[in-house]
């Protein structure tokens, strides 16, 4: 039964089981133990203990140790398989919501960086299996491994022995609004735990004849209306029930659909309360979602990406993660290293009865692997842009277009425009889409000396706004050209150029030319009628660069001559703006597919360090341990990005992130 209003101060605790197999389970006695059995217990302690950060090495070194000894191999059959695949996951499912986490593999054994780390269940083709999934390709069925997976007698399949375990602590079934609370015709309260049903049929009353103890079916909708415990009206409302385990969370979950407003949401929320449900934390569907093993870490990650995101862009990137996008890719690769683990670990233990290990073609499947790395990181840049979007500051002296050239490029009124000099005297900000990478806008006030206290701060905003932004777009008037006032302002931005004591701004720079009609005008031959549209511009003059001095030159990576007047320059500013951003491509194709984020960057990188790393053991001709050391490292870290082996502080740093009700 759930805790009535009970508030935890975790959402998680990790809990370790690793009990060791009694001496008479191994098949070896001690004193002929192969080294495997010994590495095996060596690896089981060491993770389970979750202290010792290097559980590898100490493997390591009882194999060394043993085969300084002279220890031969048991009787074992030299197969792959039979050495990395594990016994069917031991199932400890005690009081409370707690997802069983699968013995840890080797890989798991093979933490270094956390102090718990677990495998997560439910991984499509990852390495952890799913207790629910023992049909699922078992840990470390390699590609040499057709064997019927573990013999259940000691060896390496001893550390199935050690398991972790995570838990909520609790069985609570939570509530929230996941709608928010701002106006709309509907909002919905989902409730989701064990006695999520219970609690919704103590708020609500079905409409029409319905026979007492009546129960919703799954997935079908109801009319009623949601009543306090007094049987006072609060709302009429629709009423959704999805039984374990074709909800979200993969726990029962009802929704209530009430009127939007707040106002009956807010109600009905605290109605579900005083019935025994408790507010959700932010993020907490979602983690049970993952914790249940209905969705992969980096899904989850998604789901509050697909909610935040500011585009369309960015909610097709989110969207292609959702789908599996990265887990999918990620797996692919964590196979390719558990395959390439049992092959080594054959060899280490059985290393007499198999044929020598094909370095050439183990380079290839290293390459092959660090190339996915590649390409997945190739798309951290675009993700980054598409969630974190680009800020970008607009300076420039008095009266040469800033504010104008804001409102043509998004298109709007948002500043005023007069054609008195400083006029715009505060920073201001407007939003707008550039090839799907969200852009912040700051109009600033034109720097230049002045009395005036207001116009003086606000020329001190806009400094402070140019050395925070990520790129700088300086205008100048492109019918004058550079002037003495520009190169002041140049100085007090850029100092002695980029890079040196004096300069201010830390992002890239773009130069835009402004007012270009003025200067087609100008330029226009005698007898041709310049119109305020800008008919006159001669198109062979439209990229004529603008005479800069040197330093100048070196700082802005492209110049534009825009005309923010009749709205010419536009499109070349975009592109501009997103090569300088470092996504052209984004500007090609008008969105991305999934794109990695910085957690799963991070652990990609340490991925590829750690392969590269065996490359060079394989070069060296190094002992074999060392190469699986790398391996598992590798292994490790892939394993982070899909959680397949997370720690727990990651999932706290992670889902905090949400917002309440997702
Ligand atoms: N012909 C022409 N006039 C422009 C163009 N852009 C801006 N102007 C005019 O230049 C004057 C100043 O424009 P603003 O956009 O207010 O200039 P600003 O740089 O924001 O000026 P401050 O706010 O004072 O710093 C207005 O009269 C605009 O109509 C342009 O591309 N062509
Ligand atoms: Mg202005």
């Amino acid at each position: 039964m759930s805790t009535t209003g009970a508030h935890h101060g975790s959402a998680l605790s990790l809990q370790v089981y690793a009990p060791r197999p009694p001496p008479s389970a191994l098949p070896f006695a001690p004193a002929a133990a192969p080294s495997r059995v010994l590495a095996a217990q060596a690896s089981t302690s060491h993770c389970c203990a979750g202290a010792d950060t290097s559980a590898l090495l100490c493997t390591h070194r009882f194999r060394t140790s043993w085969a300084s000894l002279g220890a031969e191999p048991g009787p074992c059959t030299p197969s792959a398989s039979s050495i990395t695949a594990p016994s069917p996951p031991h199932r400890s499912w005690a009081a409370g919501r707690r997802r069983r986490l699968a013995a840890a593999p080797p890989a798991a054994a093979a933490s270094s960086s956390s102090s718990a780390s677990f495998s997560a269940p439910g991984r499509r083709g990852g390495g952890a299996a799913n207790s629910d999934d023992e049909d699922s390709p078992a840990w470390g069925a390699g590609s040499s491994g057709s064997g019927s997976g573990s013999d259940g007698e000691g060896g390496r399949s001893a550390s199935s022995s050690s398991c972790v375990v995570l838990t909520t602590q609790d069985e609570d079934t939570i509530s929230s609004i996941i709608t928010g609370l701002s106006a709309g015709s509907v909002s919905i309260i989902r409730l989701s735990g064990t006695d999520a049903v219970p609690i919704a049929l103590k708020a609500f009353r079905p409409g029409g004849r319905f026979r007492i103890g009546w129960k919703p079916a799954s997935h079908r909708v109801y009319y009623g209306t949601a009543v306090d415990g007094d049987e006072n009206v609060l709302d009429e409302v629709l009423l959704l029930v999805m039984l374990s385990p074709r909800s979200y969370t993969a726990e029962d979950v009802v929704e209530f659909h009430c009127h939007g407003g707040g106002v009956c949401a807010g109600r009905v929320q605290r109605a579900l309360i005083e019935a025994g449900a408790r507010p959700a934390k932010p993020g907490e569907f979602t983690l049970r979602a993952f914790l249940n093993g209905r969705l992969d870490l980096a899904q989850a990650e998604s789901v509050s990406e697909l909610v935040g995101a500011r585009t369309a862009a960015a909610a097709d990137s989110a969207l292609a993660g959702l789908r599996g996008g990265v887990g999918a890719a990620v797996s692919g690769m964590r196979r390719q290293c558990l395959d390439l683990l049992a092959e080594l670990e054959a060899r280490l233990d059985f290393d007499e009865d198999l044929p020598p290990i094909d370095v050439p073609a183990l380079k290839g499947q290293i390459e092959a692997i660090q190339a996915g790395i590649e390409q997945a990181l190739r798309t951290a840049r675009a993700g980054s842009l598409l969630r974190r979007g680009l800020q970008v500051a607009i300076v420039g002296r008095p009266n040469v277009g800033k504010s104008s050239l804001l409102n043509a490029w998004t298109n709007s009124d948002r500043a005023i425009v007069t054609e008195i000099a400083g006029t715009t005297r505060d920073v201001l900000e407007a939003q707008l889409s550039v090839g799907g990478v969200p852009v912040t806008l700051l109009d600033t006030a034109g720097i230049r000396d002045s009395t005036d206290l207001v116009e003086r701060i606000g020329v001190e905003r806009s400094q402070a706004a140019a050395a925070a932004a990520d790129v700088v777009i300086m205008v100048v008037d492109g019918a004058e050209g550079w002037t003495d006032a520009d190169a002041e302002i140049y100085r007090s931005l850029w100092g002695d150029g980029p890079g040196s004591a004096t300069c201010r701004v830390r992002g890239p720079a773009l130069l835009v030319a402004n007012k270009d009609d003025l200067r087609a005008q100008a330029a226009a031959p005698a007898g041709v009628a310049a119109n305020g549209a800008g008919g006159a511009t001669a198109s062979s003059d439209e990229q004529a660069p603008l005479p800069l001095p040197l330093l100048a030159k070196e700082t802005f990576t492209a110049t534009v001559r825009t005309s923010a007047f009749n709205r010419k320059g536009l499109e070349a500013l975009d592109a501009a703006l997103l090569g300088l951003a470092g996504a052209p491509q984004l500007a090609a194709s008008g969105g991305v597919s999934w794109a990695v984020n910085e957690r799963q960057a991070e652990a990609l990188v340490r991925s590829h360090e750690a392969l590269m790393r065996l490359s060079e053991s394989v070069a060296a001709d190094l002992p074999l341990d060392f190469w699986t050391i790398d391996l598992r490292a590798a292994l490790l870290a892939l394993g982070e990005v899909s959680g397949d082996e997370v720690a727990e502080e990651v999932l706290d740093n992670v889902f905090s992130r949400f917002c309440i009700g997702k």
